[in-house]
């Protein structure tokens, strides 16, 4: 078999590799307005202008070749050839951020200097010419000894120039101009050289020091970010009613549909009760993930995430993290999972091991279902102060009580399992970005893609078999059917043991499925209701109905207390045992969380009783 030509691309981070990536070869890799996005290896085909096909890859950006964090290392193996199972690239694309070119210049000539056949991609240059710079590819080329293309990756510009580069830069022998230097010298070199190529230079960046000088304030900048997250959840809630409500009618009118159009039959008590009430009931939540990664993505792409990283910088560093943990545990968010993947960037191993313990405490969004159908079943839906609702108010409590509780066990965890000192924390602040419509909106597509497949397959198939297992064996006359199948004897037997913190049984049923993701709670309890209620009209009602109706006040607050903790993620334990190769990190997180889960939900329980909730 004939291998394709291989060209990687490298350089430092944020130059915008990974969005030349998605550029030249169609891919969808996410990109996003701050360093160290890319962790791993990502490879992809691009067609050259004669057709030949030649394998791109996408790297982690780096600052050298002396890789510190692991995601370094990836890239500096894959330049070097020492990557497993995999040739060396025959040709490097270097890309430079035009706007920050002698910083960027660094590292580009580090790659030079090893030989191989390099192009230089001077990305950005729309910033640079927005910041007031004029730069002469020709005068770096001449200087660097290897082509220079000016592109706009975001923008496709100079994409068809570069694969031309790309195309030639195989057939030419590499010049060995450069002799190797280190990296005294090479500073001084690429000042020279930024220096030269640089045509003229006017003051813009006024508005955005002066932007800066307001949003990283030491108390005004906290405030904001402060005011800010607490905009979102407020918008979460407000700004979904209506299209949740529309969707909730939706679904009803679906299982109203099939109820009346097939007879009574166990098939259509499965279509009813288990597929549409139970992925029905997670797929309502649809406006609220929409909402949420709106603002996420707008932040991402506006420059404003890694400005709320530095403010963050010293009260991680308080409890024993840096700013670095900052971003993989806003990416946590999302899901633990791109989040424990994203401390790859992290160098120290210890700061790294402690923000992979701790991410499965930052609120991900398949929480969102959960939170959401409880507090509007329990939350009287009431303004406390103005336009702020009593609703996004509790949303928001429990994301801040999982921010709290990361940061207070990763300072218990840096004095005891982890400990060490901190590391520093440097990061390049990126430019500030207007985010562009276009790319908000495939980044949602992307979401809510992911979401509804979840929907999909996870959720629907734990959703039929716990409908199976809701449904046999057969109830006899005037029992419950619930009571009498093999779902409801399991969820008998656990409920001993989550008795004490409040829980009744229809909880303890839905909480072995939620392991397999965490909206299968959800799911699993419209499912048990539906079963629960048979085909006795006057019973089916909405989930959040049947549980307004069914659980106390301190249950309710109980549960949610438990979804703060709760390991209730199967993938984020495999993601652990990859990222920390071995199983006694997931063991120790495992039941690190299922123990404070137990903790905070019976305290939750008992003290909501005592206030006489
Ligand atoms: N204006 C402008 N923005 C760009 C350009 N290229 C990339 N960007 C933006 O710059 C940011 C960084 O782009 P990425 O492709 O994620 O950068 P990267 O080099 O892959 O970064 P890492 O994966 O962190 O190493 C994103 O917000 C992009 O939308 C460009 O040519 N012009
Ligand atoms: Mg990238």
């Amino acid at each position: 078999m004939s291998q394709l030509r291989k060209v990687a691309l490298v350089g430092n981070p944020n130059a915008g590799k990974s969005a030349l990536f998605n550029a030249l070869t169609g891919a969808r890799q996410k990109i996003a307005n701050y360093p160290g996005v890319t962790v791993e290896r990502k490879a992809g085909r691009l067609l050259l202008p004669s057709g030949q096909p030649i394998e791109l890859v996408d790297l982690p950006g780096s600052y050298g070749l002396d890789s510190t964090s692991p995601d370094e290392e990836v890239t500096r193996k894959v330049i070097m050839g020492e990557f497993p199972g995999e040739q060396a690239p025959d040709a490097l694309i270097v890309v430079l951020d035009a706007s920050n070119l002698e910083q960027h210049l660094v590292f580009a000539l580090e790659v030079i200097e090893l030989g191989k056949p390099t192009v230089v991609a001077l990305n950005m240059v729309d910033l640079a010419e927005r910041d007031g710079l004029v730069i002469d590819p020709a005068a770096l080329a001449s200087e660097l000894g290897v082509p220079v293309i000016s592109t706009v990756a975001v923008r496709r510009r100079g994409l068809s120039e570069l694969a031309e580069a790309i195309a030639q830069a195989g057939a030419r022998e590499p010049e060995k101009r450069h002799p190797h230097g280190f990296l005294p010298e090479r500073r001084l070199t690429a000042h020279a050289i930024a220096d030269g190529a640089i045509l003229s230079e006017t003051a813009r960046h006024r508005l955005h020091a002066k932007l800066d000088r307001v949003l990283l304030h030491p108390w005004i900048g906290p405030l904001i970010l402060f005011a800010l997250l607490f905009v979102v959840f407020q918008a979460v809630f407000a700004g979904a009613a209506p299209f949740a409500d529309g969707l909730d009618a939706g679904v009803a009118a679906l299982g109203d549909l099939v109820r009346g159009a097939l007879p009574p039959s166990l098939i259509r008590d499965l279509l009813t009760d288990g597929i549409i009430s139970g992925v029905g009931s997670v797929v309502v939540f649809l406006p609220q993930i929409i909402i949420l990664f709106f603002f996420i993505l707008a932040m991402e792409a506006s420059g404003y995430m890694a400005r709320a990283a530095f403010l963050m910088d010293r009260m991680m560093a308080s409890v024993g993290l840096s700013g670095r943990s900052f971003i993989p545990l806003l990416s946590s968010f999302a899901c633990a999972i791109p989040g424990i993947m994203a401390t790859r960037s992290i160098a120290d191993p210890k700061d790294r091991l402690t923000t992979i313990l701790v991410a499965p405490l930052m609120t991900c969004s398949a929480r969102l279902p959960v939170y959401a159908v409880v507090i509007a079943a329990v939350i009287p839906q009431r303004a406390v102060l103005g336009p702020v609702g009593l609703q996004g108010l509790v949303l928001f409590a429990l994301y801040a009580l999982g921010v709290v509780s990361a940061m207070v066990v990763a300072l218990v965890l840096r004095s005891t399992v982890t400990k060490g000192a901190a590391s520093g924390f440097i990061m390049e602040l990126p430019k500030y970005q207007m985010p562009r419509l276009k790319d908000l909106m495939i980044g949602l597509w992307q979401r809510a893609w992911i979401f509804l497949r979840r929907a999909g397959t996870i959720i629907f198939m734990v959703t039929v078999v716990l409908w199976l297992l809701l449904n046999f064996p057969r109830a006899g006359q005037g029992e419950s059917q619930v009571d009498a199948s093999f779902a409801g004897k399991i969820a008998n037997g656990l409920a001993v043991v989550v008795e004490p913190i409040g829980f009744n049984r229809d909880i303890a049923l839905s909480l072995i499925p939620a392991m397999a993701a965490r909206e299968v709670a959800v799911s699993s309890l419209a499912t048990t209701y539906a079963v629960d209620a048979g085909d006795d009209d006057s019973t089916q009602a909405a989930l959040g109905e049947q549980i307004a109706a069914r659980w106390t006040l301190p249950t309710a607050l109980a549960f949610l207390a438990w979804f703060v903790f709760a390991p209730q993620c199967m993938s984020t334990i495999a993601v652990t045992r990859r990222e920390t190769n071995g199983w006694k990190w997931p063991v120790f997180m495992l039941l690190y969380l299922f123990g404070l889960a137990y903790i905070f939900a019976g305290i939750t329980y008992w003290s909501a009783l005592a206030l006489g909730l």
